[in-house]
C-alpha cells in the first residue's frame, strides 16, 4: 500500500518522517499526472509545488492558519491533501472540484483567488484581522514569480513592509510566468538564484547567524539586528529587505528538510517576511519540464507523448488574432501587439517572432498595458491591445481615463469573453459588454465567426476615430458563410421573415442560424455587430415590423445587448419580448455545453424557445 492511499488531511503529513515525504511527493506527482491527464488543469504549476506543499503542512496548521494561493492553479497538492483527494478526479468537472482555492469548497480553502497578485493584500488584511481580534494563527502569501510582476502585489508589499506582526510570504520561483517570465524584477530575480558569490556569501552570513541561539524577545531583537547588518555589509540590500521584509532564500523548493527547517525558524518572527523559493516548474514529467509553457493549463492528454487530446481542428479566435495581426503589421507599420503575460493564449506568439520590435510582453499588469498603448496611441502609433475578458476588468478606469477620455485609438482584443468553461466564476468574461458599453468614445464590436473577426479586425487597423474594442469567445465557433462588409454602427440581417425578430451576437449567431434554417422559420434574425454605436434606427425598424422579439447575448443580463434593445422598444411600442443572457449570479465551472444547457442559451433549448415564440 503506498503512503498516498493513508494520507488524506494535513495531521497525516505530520506524522511522517522527511524520506515517507519524499516517497510520498512521487506518488503525489503520480497521482496528479493520472488524474490531469484525464480531466485537463494547470499541471506543469502542481508539478513544481508538491515539496513545499508538503513542507507547508509539516510545519503549518491549516485551516486555523492561513495559506492564500495566489493566482490559486497551483493549489491541487493542497487539495489532495486536505480531504478532497477522493473527489480528485471530478476536477473542473461540472458539480465537481474546482480548479481554484473555493471557501465554499472547503474550510482549508482560506480565501477565493484565479485573479493574479492579490495574495499579499489577502494575507496582510488576514493577518490585521487576527491583530485586532487578539487571535494567534500564522498568515501565508505563495506568490509565484509570475504573479509578482502584478502592479498589486506591489501595494501589499509596500503596505506589509511597515506591519509589526506576522506575515509570511513564500516566493515561489520558477523562472516562468506562463511563458517565460518578463521585465526587471525576473531579471532581479534570476541574478539573486545564479549569482554564485552571492550565494556563498550570504550561505556563511545565515549559517553565522543561525548558529545564534535566540533566547527571550529582547535577544531575538539583538539577533535580527546583528543579522540585517552583516547580510547588508556582505549584500547591500536586497529588495525585500529594503521594502521592509526580512529576506530568506534562495533555497531549494524541492529540499524538504531545508524548506521545513526556515519555515520553523521564521515562523515566530513578529514580523513580515519573505522566503524566496526555487522551484522546477513541470517537475517530474520531462515533457513538461522541457515544455512548461504547452503544459501550464493542460486539455486532456497522452502521458506517454505528452500530446494534447484535443479535437478541434479549426482555427481558434485567437490564432485568427494572431495570424491576422502579421498580416497587417506588414502593411501597417504603425501596429504593434501588446499582452499582459498571455502571447500564447492571446495568439500573439508568431507575432511576437516576426516582430520582435513591435511586441510587447508586459507580465501581469493589464492596467500598465492599456495607459502604455493610450501614451503609444497618442504619439501616432496603432496598439492592439490582447487581454481576456476576465483580467481586462483590472484596467476599466485606465480604458477610460487614458484611452477614452482622450479618444485615442487602441483596439482592444478582448479574448475569452463569454462563459469560458472549466476554469469558472473567476475566469467567465460574463460582464465585458457592460463595462465597455458605457465608455464615451469606444466602439464595441462583436464577431459572430472568426471570419468576420478577419474583418473586423481590418476594419480595426485602418480606423482612426477612435478607442475599439472587439469581443471574441475561448476557441472557435461554427462559420455562417454570409458576411456583409464592415461599416460602422451596422448591424447585418442575415434572414427576414414575419413571425420573430432575433437580435444577437457573437456565437450563438451560428446557431440561432441553423435553428432557422433547419426548422424552415419564419423569423428575421440580426447579428447586432456593433454593440456601440448601436444602431437605434435599424433596431426600431425592425421592433416596428415584428410583434415578439428574441435577444440572446453571452454576456450578464445587466447592461448587456437586451438592456439596450429593450430602452429602444420601450419608446416604441409594446411588443412580446424574451431575453436569454448570462443570470445575475456567477457560474460555475464546467463544458461550455454544460453551462449553456444549465443557463438555457444551449442549441436544444433556444430552437424550443424560437418555436414556442413562433408558434404562440
Ligand atoms: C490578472 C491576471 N492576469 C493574467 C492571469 C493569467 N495567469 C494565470 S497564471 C499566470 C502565470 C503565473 O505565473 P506564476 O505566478 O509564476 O505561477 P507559476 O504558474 O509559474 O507557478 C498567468 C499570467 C491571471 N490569472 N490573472
Ligand atoms: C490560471 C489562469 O488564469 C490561466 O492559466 C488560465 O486558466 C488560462 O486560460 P486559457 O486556458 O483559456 O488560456
Ligand atoms: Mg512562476
Amino acid at each position: 500500500m503506498g503512503i498516498l492511499e493513508k494520507v488524506n488531511y494535513p495531521e497525516d503529513i505530520k506524522r511522517l518522517s522527511i524520506s515517507e515525504l519524499y516517497e510520498l511527493a512521487e506518488e503525489i506527482r503520480e497521482f496528479l499526472l493520472y488524474n490531469i491527464a484525464n480531466t485537463g488543469g494547470h499541471l506543469a504549476a502542481n508539478l513544481g509545488v508538491v515539496e513545499l506543499t508538503l513542507a507547508l503542512l509539516k510545519v503549518f496548521d491549516p485551516p486555523k492558519d492561513k495559506i492564500v494561493w495566489d493566482v490559486g492553479h497551483q493549489c491541487y497538492v493542497y487539495k489532495i491533501l486536505t480531504g478532497r483527494k477522493q473527489k480528485f478526479n471530478t476536477l473542473r468537472k461540472f458539480g465537481g472540484l474546482s480548479g481554484f482555492p473555493k471557501s465554499k469548497e472547503s474550510i482549508y480553502d482560506s480565501f477565493d483567488t484565479g485573479h493574479s497578485s492579490t495574495s499579499i493584500s489577502v494575507a496582510l488584511g488576514f493577518a490585521v484581522a487576527r491583530d485586532l481580534k487578539n487571535e494567534d494563527y500564522d498568515v501565508i502569501a505563495v506568490i509565484g514569480d509570475g504573479a509578482l510582476t502584478g502592479g498589486l502585489a506591489y501595494e501589499g508589499l509596500n503596505n506589509a513592509g511597515r506591519y509589526n506582526g506576522k506575515l509570511l510570504v513564500i516566493l515561489n520561483d520558477n523562472d516562468m510566468s506562463i511563458s517565460k517570465n518578463v521585465g526587471a524584477i525576473a531579471k532581479y530575480l534570476s541574478k539573486v538564484r545564479t549569482k554564485p558569490r552571492y550565494f556563498k556569501l550570504k550561505k556563511a552570513a545565515d549559517s553565522l547567524v543561525e548558529g545564534i541561539p535566540i533566547v527571550g524577545k529582547n535577544l531575538s531583537k539583538f539577533v535580527r539586528k546583528v543579522k540585517g547588518s552583516l547580510k547588508y555589509f556582505f549584500f547591500p540590500g536586497t529588495l525585500f529587505e529594503a521594502l521592509g521584509f526580512e529576506y530568506y532564500g534562495p533555497i531549494d523548493g524541492h529540499d524538504i528538510e531545508r524548506l521545513c527547517e526556515v519555515f520553523k525558524s521564521v515562523k515566530d518572527f513578529e514580523r513580515p517576511v519573505l522566503v524566496h523559493v526555487v522551484t522546477q516548474k513541470g517537475k517530474g514529467y520531462e515533457h513538461a519540464e522541457r515544455f512548461p509553457e504547452k503544459f501550464h493549463g493542460v486539455p486532456p492528454f497522452d502521458i506517454e507523448t505528452g500530446n494534447h487530446l484535443s479535437d478541434n481542428t479549426s482555427k481558434t479566435f485567437s490564432e485568427v488574432l494572431g495570424d491576422k495581426l502579421c498580416e497587417l503589421a506588414k502593411r501597417n507599420p504603425k501596429i504593434l501587439a501588446i499582452t499582459a503575460a498571455m502571447p500564447d493564449g492571446t495568439g500573439l506568439s508568431r507575432f511576437a517572432k516576426m516582430y520582435p520590435q513591435r511586441f510587447f510582453d508586459v507580465g501581469i499588469a493589464e492596467e500598465h498595458a492599456v495607459t502604455f498603448a493610450g501614451a503609444l496611441a497618442k504619439e501616432g502609433f496603432k496598439p492592439f491591445v490582447a487581454i481576456y475578458s476576465t483580467f481586462l476588468q483590472r484596467a476599466f478606469d485606465q480604458i477610460i481615463h487614458d484611452v477614452c477620455l482622450q479618444n485615442l485609438n487602441v483596439v482592444f482584443c478582448v479574448d475569452r469573453a463569454g462563459l469560458v468553461g472549466e476554469d469558472g466564476e473567476t475566469h467567465h468574461g460574463s460582464f465585458d459588454i457592460s463595462y465597455l458599453s458605457l465608455i464615451p468614445n469606444l466602439t464595441l464590436m462583436v464577431p459572430k465567426d472568426t471570419k468576420e473577426f478577419e474583418m473586423m479586425l481590418e476594419f480595426a487597423a485602418f480606423y482612426q476615430d477612435g478607442p475599439i474594442a472587439i469581443r471574441y469567445p475561448r476557441g472557435s465557433c461554427k462559420q455562417v458563410g454570409l458576411y456583409d462588409e464592415i461599416k460602422l454602427s451596422e448591424p447585418e440581417i442575415l434572414k427576414e421573415g414575419v413571425n420573430l425578430a432575433i437580435f444577437s451576437i457573437g456565437r450563438h449567431v451560428s446557431m440561432l442560424y441553423d435553428i432557422i434554417s433547419k426548422n424552415k422559420l419564419d423569423a428575421t434574425l440580426v447579428n447586432v455587430r456593433f454593440i456601440k454605436p448601436l444602431n437605434t434606427k435599424i433596431i426600431k425598424r425592425i421592433v416596428n415590423t415584428h410583434k415578439k422579439i428574441l435577444i440572446v447575448e453571452d454576456n450578464s443580463i445587466i447592461g448587456g445587448l437586451g438592456e439596450k434593445i429593450k430602452s429602444i422598444i420601450a419608446e416604441e411600442k409594446s411588443v412580446e419580448i424574451k431575453h436569454i443572457a448570462i443570470p445575475d449570479r456567477f457560474i460555475p465551472h464546467g463544458s461550455i455545453f454544460q453551462l449553456y444547457s444549465m443557463l438555457g442559451m444551449d442549441r436544444e433549448n433556444l430552437t424550443k424557445i424560437v418555436m414556442e415564440l413562433i408558434e404562440s
